[in-house]
C-alpha cells in the first residue's frame, strides 16, 4: 500500500464533523486537518477546521437559511472539502448510526448495502438518512471509490441477550424490536484509551458517558459494551439537548389518541424535547449554563438527575463500579455539569477536586475518592479511519 488519503465524514443531529487522513504503506494513520460545521438548525452555524498541528483553518459563519437543514450544510462543506483536500480521497469511511441486526462490524458499502441501511431510516430519523445521502450520491458519481460504513450499534453487540431485551412478546423481538445501543464507535476509542490512560480501571467495570448533542452511557467491562441507556431508536435513555430520553409510551399513546399524527409526534421528540424544550431556551448546554432564567436551571438539574440515575442502573448490571469516564462535547467541556452529576454520584464514592474538574484534566477525582473519574475526549472519525484501512486491507483492495 503506498500513500493514501482517507476522508471521514460524521454527520450528527446539529453537527458535521469530518476529518482527512493520510495512510502510510504500514496503515499508519497522521491526521491532514480536521473540522466541523455546527449549529445546524440553529442561529449561528459555523464551519471550524484546524490542520494537524491544531492551527486555525477555517473560522466562518453562516446565515441560518444556508444551513438549517443538514442537506444544506452538506452541500456548504462538500465545497470546501474538495477544494482543501486537492483533489479526491483514495477512501471515505462513513459513520453510520444504525446496523440493526445484520450489520455488526464495518462494511464496504456497495448498492445492496446502502439500500439495507436505508431500510433502517425510520429507527434513527434524525442521523441515518444524512449518514447515508453522502454515500449514495458518491456511489453514482464515482462507484470505484471505496466507501465503508461504520456503525454506531456494532461496539454493543456484545451485550448479554438480556440487556437487548424489552418485556415485549417474543414474536416483536424476533422482528428486530429491541435494545441496539449508540455511540458505538466513540466507546470503541474510549475503550482502546483506557488501558493508556486509565489502566488502573480498564478492566474493570467502567460507566463511559457520552454527553453530546445526543447522549447515552455505556457499562463496559473489561472494555466491552454490557448494556447502554440507549434502544432501539436514539430517543431513549438519558435527556439530550432536543430528545427527552426515557419517557412513558403512555404519553405517546396519549398525544396520539388526543389527534397528534405520527409525523408530528416525531419532530416533537426528535427536535422540540430534552434540554430545548425543558428550558424553553435552548439545546446548547453553553446558553444554558449562562442563563439565569429558571428554565435553564431545571433543564440542567432534570439532566443531572437522570444522569446518575442512570449511572446507578448501569453500575447495578455490573454488580459494582470501578470508574467513569465523561466524553464528548458536553463530558468533556461542561465542567459545572460534570459537578452536579458527580455530586448526586457521591453515594458511590464520586468525589471531585474542583481544580482539576475546571481545568477539564485527565483524571478530574479527588485523591481520596473511591471511584477514579476520568475525562477522555472522544474521536469518532478517528476511529472510523482506523476501520477503514482494515476493511481495505481484509477485501484485498488495499495491499
Ligand atoms: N465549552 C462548552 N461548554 C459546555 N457545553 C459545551 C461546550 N462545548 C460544547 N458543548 C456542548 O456539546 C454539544 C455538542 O456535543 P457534540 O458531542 O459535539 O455533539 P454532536 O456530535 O452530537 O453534534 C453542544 O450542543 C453543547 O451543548
Ligand atoms: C446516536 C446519536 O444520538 O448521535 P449524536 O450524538 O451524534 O446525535
Ligand atoms: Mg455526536
Amino acid at each position: 500500500m503506498t500513500g493514501r488519503t482517507i476522508l471521514v465524514l460524521n454527520a450528527g443531529s446539529s453537527s458535521i464533523k469530518f476529518q482527512l487522513y493520510d495512510a502510510t504503506a504500514e496503515g499508519r494513520l497522521t491526521r491532514r486537518f480536521k473540522g466541523r460545521l455546527e449549529g445546524i438548525g440553529s442561529a449561528r452555524p459555523r464551519l471550524l477546521a484546524w490542520d494537524g498541528a491544531g492551527a486555525v483553518l477555517e473560522d466562518r459563519g453562516f446565515r441560518p437559511e444556508e444551513a438549517d437543514e443538514v442537506e444544506e450544510a452538506q452541500a456548504a462543506i462538500g465545497g470546501w472539502l474538495v477544494g482543501a483536500m486537492g483533489g479526491p480521497p483514495d477512501a471515505i469511511g462513513h459513520r453510520v448510526v444504525h446496523g440493526g441486526a445484520d450489520y455488526t462490524a464495518p462494511v464496504l458499502a456497495d448498492a445492496a448495502v446502502l439500500a439495507a441501511l436505508e431500510a433502517l431510516s425510520p429507527l434513527a430519523p434524525l442521523h441515518q438518512p444524512h449518514n447515508l445521502a453522502p454515500i449514495r450520491s458518491i456511489l453514482r458519481r464515482r462507484p470505484e471509490l471505496p466507501q465503508v460504513a461504520c456503525f454506531d450499534t456494532a461496539f454493543h453487540a456484545t451485550m448479554p441477550d438480556l440487556a437487548r431485551r424489552f418485556a415485549i412478546p417474543e414474536a416483536l423481538h424476533a422482528r428486530g424490536i429491541r435494545r441496539y445501543g449508540f455511540h458505538g464507535l466513540s466507546y470503541e476509542y474510549i475503550a482502546g484509551r483506557l488501558p493508556e490512560v486509565a489502566p488502573e480501571i480498564a478492566r474493570g467495570r467502567v460507566i463511559v458517558a457520552h454527553l453530546g448533542s445526543g447522549c447515552s452511557a455505556c457499562a463496559m467491562v473489561d472494555g466491552r459494551s454490557v448494556q447502554s441507556t440507549m434502544g432501539f431508536s436514539a430517543l431513549d435513555g438519558l435527556p439530550m439537548g432536543t430528545r427527552p430520553g426515557q419517557l412513558d409510551a403512555g404519553v405517546v399513546l396519549h398525544l396520539c389518541r388526543d389527534g397528534m399524527g405520527a409525523a408530528a409526534i416525531e419532530h416533537l421528540l426528535y427536535h422540540r424535547c430534552g434540554l430545548l424544550g425543558l428550558s424553553g431556551i435552548s439545546a446548547d448546554v453553553r446558553e444554558l449554563l449562562a442563563s439565569p432564567a429558571p428554565g435553564a436551571r431545571l433543564a440542567l438539574d432534570y439532566f443531572a438527575d437522570r444522569t446518575a440515575q442512570a449511572f446507578g442502573a448501569l453500575a447495578a448490571a455490573m454488580g459494582g463500579l470501578d470508574g467513569i469516564v465523561f466524553t464528548a462535547g458536553v463530558g468533556e467541556n461542561a465542567a459545572p455539569v460534570r459537578a452536579m452529576i458527580a455530586a448526586r454520584c457521591a453515594w458511590l464514592g464520586v468525589v471531585l477536586d474542583e481544580a482539576r474538574n475546571a481545568a477539564h484534566a485527565p483524571r478530574i477525582s479527588a485523591d481520596g475518592s473511591r471511584l477514579p473519574v476520568h475525562v477522555i475526549p472522544t474521536d469518532e472519525e478517528g476511529m472510523v479511519a482506523r476501520h477503514v484501512v482494515e476493511v481495505l486491507r481484509r477485501e484485498g483492495r488495499w495491499a
